[in-house]
């Protein structure tokens, strides 16, 4: 079976695209809630004070959905753990993080991942990175329309996400916790253009069939409505 993690920065697409190849594939999707996560907000309007606490609430997040996904198998999840400490590092690299938060914040995610070693499945089969510039990705999050994240809430946010746009690259070369792909996000409209949906999804289930994986023989999960 298969365990596929999407990865990318804010609004490049991964829940959407998420949901798009569960259904395609017949395998379970699991969402990072995020409308619900009380911290959040509270991070945008004070990152200085919040990093710590938000970042220590989406690993704790991330450990528990990534051990599911581990043990359950054949599923995929809109964003893993595998991205926590980019996004720490950067807001440490900012001045919001104190010497001794990051010092905490790493050798819990150390812990976290030593135990993941001990998994039967250690690691995800796949990983599927959405690649957006920063037009797009401004664009989506326009789209999507959480207020805290809109530049007009706070303009420094611009920086930010450039920022957060610079620190995905070296992540993206240097990640080798499984096979890896890119799909281009701003070229490929998988939501409202169905011919860009079949190519995007054309290019995953080829890179899986290159890894030996052959989605057609999947047995489907009775509890998934699979799409035509
Ligand atoms: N490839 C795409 N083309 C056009 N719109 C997209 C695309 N991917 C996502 N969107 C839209 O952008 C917004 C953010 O998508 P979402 O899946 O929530 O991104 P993420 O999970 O990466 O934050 C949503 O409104 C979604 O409909
Ligand atoms: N400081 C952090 N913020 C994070 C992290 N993971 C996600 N986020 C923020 C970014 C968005 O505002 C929101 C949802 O992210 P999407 O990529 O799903 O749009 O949460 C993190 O690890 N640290």
């Amino acid at each position: 079976m298969t365990v596929i993690v999407l990865s990318g920065p804010i609004g490049a697409g991964k829940s959407s695209l998420t949901s798009i190849l569960s259904k395609y594939l017949g395998t379970k999707p699991f969402y990072e809630s995020v409308d619900d996560n009380p911290v959040l907000p509270l991070f945008y309007a004070d990152p200085k004070k919040y990093a710590f606490l938000l970042q220590v609430y989406f690993l704790n997040t991330r450990f528990h959905s990534i051990k599911d996904a581990l043990t359950q198998d054949n599923n995929i999840l809109d964003r893993s753990i595998y991205e926590d400490a980019l996004f720490f590092q950067m807001n440490a690299d900012i001045g919001r993080a104190t010497s001794e938060e990051v010092d905490t914040y790493y050798k819990l995610l150390h812990n976290m991942m030593n135990e993941l070693e001990r998994m039967p499945k250690k690691n995800p089969d796949l990983l599927v990175h959405i690649n957006v510039s920063y037009d797009t990705m401004i664009k989506r999050i326009k789209k999507r329309g959480r207020p805290y994240e809109q530049l007009s809430y706070d303009s420094t946010l611009e920086d930010y996400y450039k920022r957060l746009l610079r620190y995905y690259k070296p992540w993206y070369e240097n990640y080798d916790y499984s096979p890896k792909m890119e799909i281009d996000g701003d070229k490929l409209d998988f939501m409202a253009n169905p011919a860009d949906k079949q190519i995007v999804l054309d290019q995953i289930t080829d890179k899986l069939k290159e890894m030996g994986k052959r989605p057609e023989d999947w047995e489907k999960p009775t509890d998934i409505q699979i799409e035509a």
